[in-house]
């Protein structure tokens, strides 16, 4: 049986008095691809905050990987890439490679030296997203999608379990997207990395997840991308709060 590394019970949420979360349950496993969709405002980004233990709910549950939220210290189990990681101007003075690298930080320490064994695996997570020919070059040279490969491989490095991500496309130009939640797919069949990702790009990932949570407030659907793709754009629109179209289109395979 699939082992739970996400359960929420019950969770509520709100900021001073107004109330963003309302009774969300949920329960992830391990090798699960989620994709968290819902409009502007629906509470996602506050949900995955709360799941990193960033923000404490109001009331309800949280446990990772079968432990309380409070008492959770494995953090390196969880790689997080946010919106914003892709904001490095051409000046930045740090390569690629140590930008992966610093993703060890929090195990090898502020001042301790990182091993021959670390840096192979920041060159590693760099293969695996295909950046490794970029090793040497100033991260702030990269393109948008390049940053964000970048980001990824720096959240790999600590060999996470669950990988949470909120919007990772943005800022990337539309030719790469594909490519990219491509590689998403790779990482999560090939690597057996578990993924809940945020996003606004409702069908290429509806069509990459295996499974798919509906928010808006609270939890309107929640489960296998195949019950999922059953409900009719009438239904989803309804939850969405304006009309929404299924354009289907496959994402292609990562050209290597
Ligand atoms: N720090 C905060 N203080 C008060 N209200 C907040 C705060 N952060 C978010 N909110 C409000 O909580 C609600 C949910 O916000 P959240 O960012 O979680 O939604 P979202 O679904 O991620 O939105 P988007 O798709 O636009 O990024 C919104 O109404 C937002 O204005």
């Amino acid at each position: 049986m699939t082992k739970t590394i996400i359960q929420l019970d019950d969770v509520s949420f709100s900021y001073d008095h107004s109330i963003v979360l309302e009774h969300i349950s949920l329960q992830v496993g391990e090798g699960e691809f989620w994709a968290l969709i819902g409009p502007n405002g629906s509470g996602k980004s506050t949900l995955l905050t709360i799941i990193l233990g960033l923000l404490k709910p109001s009331s309800g549950s949280v446990k990772l990987f079968g432990e309380n939220l409070e008492s959770f210290k494995d953090r390196e189990r969880i790689g997080f890439v946010s919106q914003k990681s892709n904001s490095f101007n051409s000046g930045f003075p740090a390569t690629v490679f140590e930008v992966v690298r610093s993703g060890l930080t929090s195990k090898v320490g502020l001042l301790k030296r990182y091993s021959k064994k670390d840096e192979q695996k920041a060159l590693e997570s760099l293969r695996i997203v295909g950046m490794d020919s970029f090793a040497t070059q100033s991260i702030g040279q990269l393109s948008g999608g390049q940053q964000q490969r970048v980001f990824i491989a720096r959240a790999l490095v600590g060999e996470p379990d669950l990988l949470i991500m909120d919007e990772p496309t943005v800022g990337i130009d539309q030719q790469n997207v594909a490519s990219f939640y491509s590689m998403l797919n790779k990482l999560n069949r090939e690597h057996g990395i578990a993924i809940v990702l945020v996003t606004h790009e409702i069908d290429l990932v509806t069509d990459l997840a295996t499974h798919v949570a509906c928010l808006n407030r609270t939890m309107h659907f929640h489960g296998v991308q195949s019950d999922y793709n059953k409900m009719d754009e009438v239904d989803i629109s309804k939850w969405y709060g304006h009309p929404v179209r299924r354009v289907h289109q496959h994402a292609p395979e990562v050209q290597e």
